[in-house]
């Protein structure tokens, strides 16, 4: 199980580091076994940080991360339990060498003991559990690729480390919409088999389509979250309602999220941390910028 504790993450900026920018603040939740867990919010709310943190990419100032109880350690034998898939497949391959390449340098960290022939078998039988064929893809370079095959590439690179949880930060994005929802479906077969989903995505649509659960992201903080069907049938925080509601408006600029008359949290007298409105869903004060 990932374990994420009242973490924060503070980057330095300016010309000598002088100033810092709060990317992440005081968040925490959990993902299961099993269980897709969407992070949503609009762009620079802080997920992909929150995905780099999880895989060791970068440090977190403070609070803790742990998966299974250990804390996050960059590393093989950590690698062999989590991995990320981002937004844009072809960043993840080299163009100079094939794009089955990835799969035998997980062979030399991880299996150097395996005969060849068992792991090409091990190798093909990954490539059609993600839905490849293995002759359509194997030796082949990563621009005689779609986005798709090459993001079930790396689904099927993980599969072979029998990983725990998956980091996807924005892996459909690139996608046209029928690759989009097979590769989609593919991550609701896969979670079936025990792997807990980290779905990191802008787009509400998909994240309501696959998680058990959604966590939404305001500038670094969590405003709102829980089973997924309350979080998006009952919307507690403003925040989330504009999300939800929000369609393309052409040469309007995004509005800041409606300011509510009351606060839930602080009718209630809630104090620190998140407001329990109702079993398995969690909501911060309305009025973010001012409590
Ligand atoms: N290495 C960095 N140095 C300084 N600031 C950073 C760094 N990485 C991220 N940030 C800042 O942290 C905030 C959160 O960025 P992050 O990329 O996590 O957002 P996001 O929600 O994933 O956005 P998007 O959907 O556009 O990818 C932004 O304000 C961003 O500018």
């Amino acid at each position: 199980m990932l374990r994420i504790q009242d973490v924060t993450k503070q980057f330095r900026v300016g010309a000598f580091g002088g100033k810092s920018v709060t990317a992440v603040q005081n968040v925490s939740f959990e993902v299961a076994p099993g269980e897709v867990v969407s992070l949503i919010g609009e762009s620079g709310s802080g997920k992909s940080t929150i995905g780099r943190l999880i895989l060791g990419l970068s440090p977190a100032t403070s609070g803790s991360i742990t998966f299974d109880g250990l804390p996050v350690k960059s590393g093989k034998e950590y690698y062999r339990r989590i991995q990320g898939i981002f937004q844009d497949p072809f960043s993840s391959f080299n163009p100079v060498f094939k794009a089955d390449r990835v799969f035998g340098m997980i062979k030399e960290a991880y299996f150097p003991a395996v005969p060849g022939p068992e792991w090409s078998e091990r190798v093909e039988q990954s490539l059609r559990d993600v839905r490849l064929n293995p002759g359509q893809v194997l030796g082949k370079y990563p621009h005689q690729l779609s986005g798709g095959q090459l993001q079930r590439l790396l689904i099927a690179r993980a599969l072979l480390l029998d990983i725990k949880l998956l980091v996807a930060d924005e892996i459909t994005s690139m996608l046209d919409a029928s690759t989009r929802i097979d590769v989609l479906n593919l991550l609701a077969e896969l979670k079936s088999r025990g792997l807990g989903v980290l779905y990191i995505t802008h787009d509400l649509s998909l994240g309501n389509y696959l998680a058990e659960r959604t966590v939404v992201l305001r500038r670094g903080s969590v405003v709102e979250m829980g089973l997924t069907e309350l979080v998006f049938g009952d919307p507690l925080h403003p925040y989330t309602r504009e999300l939800l509601s929000a369609v393309p408006r052409l040469h309007e600029p995004w509005d800041d999220a409606a300011t509510v008359d009351t606060c839930l949290y602080h009718e209630r007298g809630a104090s620190g941390g998140l407001l329990e409105a109702e079993p398995g869903h969690l909501v911060a004060c309305a009025q973010l910028e001012t409590c």
